[in-house]
């Protein structure tokens, strides 16, 4: 969610782009033409603006809620099919990877990308599976009242952000145009592993990703997730190996592997799904037990929970979710040592077990700052962002010999 990410150009039918005044701080924005952009009655689609209307506001943090939008009039006849019509088009893309859709600030005509949360985790009785809206399993006790259609969203209020502090400022009931869905980046099908680097709410497409692996036996995500402020990761468990690495006399081949054994790596990792986790508390945050954890840290663990549903894939080899979370208020920042071990531990797993197909992937999701810091800066070619050199941290890593890919946000 670079800078550079606020600023991509989609040529879409009926819209014009207007690009004087548009670069501001670096960033470049789409301007919209005022006249028919709303197109009552239509789906959600790319090309015109859909009226949703916000029915919860959910606060994370001081600067952060949790927004729910579902498409008006949804008691009237028309409008439910229109409800429908969404969620069915939003099947697919929930599926294949990184999405997102543009809200507009209707005074200014200018719109901004935001990321959808996965489907709100619903309660239920006891531990027992329920099936959200994209009919995705669900499982925690989270947002009673969704309904099919409904998008969320996990919105910052930026210092002097236009958009972002428009929506923050407008009450429950209040309309919202979107637009999208905007495909950002699709998985590999075959992605086995996944080191997700999230700064703020970049958290947003790790989560998407999270959401699509759970549903993929044998892939395994680790996010990293950096926010400025410490009550956003408030309770949030650091999945981190507790032991020293195995030795190579405990090395013993794929075949012959328990994959239930305390001693496996995947349960070091914490990726086990019988066995509980290791977790530290985050760094700075007391232990999480004694603390209401943020609404964001709860939904990762009704993730992880996820994960551990899905049947493991044809190696045994189990799937999951783990997290690590970095406060800059705590002075803790993700750093390239963070990643460095997770590289090391599936490097580690590779020499035990032996090397396994699929695509390993680095992703990265944050402000410009962010992005940049990590892998460099994204570049525009012909009116259209590429993903630019590989600088940063990154230019240091021997990641692609390692067989990792690398992708900016
Ligand atoms: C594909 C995509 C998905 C996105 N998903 C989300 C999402 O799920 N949630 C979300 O909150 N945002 C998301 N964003 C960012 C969002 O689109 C806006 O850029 C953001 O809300 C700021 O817009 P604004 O109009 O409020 O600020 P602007 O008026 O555009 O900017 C005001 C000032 O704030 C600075 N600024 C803007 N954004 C940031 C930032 N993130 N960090 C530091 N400084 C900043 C600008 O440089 C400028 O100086 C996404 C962006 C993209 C491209």
């Amino acid at each position: 969610m670079t800078r550079a990410r606020f600023a991509s150009i989609r040529p879409t039918r009926g819209l014009i782009i207007c690009l004087a005044g548009g670069v501001i701080g670096g960033a470049t924005y789409r301007h919209f033409q005022t006249k028919g952009d709303l197109e009552d009655g239509d789906a959600l689609n790319p090309q015109t603006f859909t009226p949703y209307t916000i029915v919860s506001k959910q606060p994370v943090s001081s600067t952060s809620s949790i927004f729910t939008l579902r498409c008006p009039d949804v008691d009237h006849g028309g409008a439910i099919q229109r409800q429908k019509e969404s969620d069915q088009s939003l099947q697919e893309i929930w599926q294949r990877g990184v999405w997102s859709v543009q809200a507009k600030q209707p005074q200014l005509q200018i719109a901004r990308s935001y990321t959808p949360l996965p489907p709100a985790p619903v309660e239920q009785e006891g531990d027992s599976n329920v099936t959200s809206s994209n009919g995705a399993q669900n499982h925690a006790p989270e947002s009673q009242n969704q309904q099919p259609g409904d998008l969320r969203f996990l919105i910052r209020a930026e210092k002097n952000g236009e958009v972002s502090n428009y929506l923050h400022s407008l009450p429950l009931s209040s309309t919202v145009a979107l637009r999208g869905p905007f495909p950002e980046f699709e998985l590999p099908p075959d992605v086995r592993e996944v080191i997700f680097i999230a700064g703020g709410t970049g958290i947003a497409p790790a989560m998407q990703v999270a959401h699509i692996l759970a549903r993929r036996p044998g892939t395994r995500i680790h996010i990293l997730w950096n926010t400025r402020r410490k009550d956003e990761i408030q309770g949030g468990e650091n999945d981190v190996p507790t032991g020293p690495p195995l030795k190579s006399d405990t090395r013993r081949k794929l075949s012959d592997w328990d994959p239930w054994s305390k001693i496996s790596r995947w349960n070091a990792f914490g990726f086990g799904q019988n066995e509980k986790p290791s977790h530290t508390p985050a760094r700075g945050t007391v232990k999480s037990a004694e603390v209401e954890k943020s609404v964001v840290v709860k939904e990762l663990e009704a993730l992880k929970k996820q994960f551990r549903r899905t049947p493991q894939g044809t190696d045994d080899r189990p799937g999951g979710l783990t997290t690590e979370y970095f406060a800059d208020e705590d002075h803790k920042f993700v750093k390239p040592k963070d990643v460095a071990r997770q590289m090391r531990r599936v490097a580690e797993e590779e020499e035990d077990f032996g090397q396994q197909s699929g695509t390993k992937l680095i992703l990265i999701s944050g402000p410009d700052g962010f992005i940049d810091l990590w892998a460099g800066k994204k570049a525009w070619i012909g009116g259209r962002e590429v993903q630019g050199p590989l600088g940063g941290y990154f230019a240091n890593f021997n990641v692609v010999s390692r067989g990792w890919k690398i992708w900016k946000l």
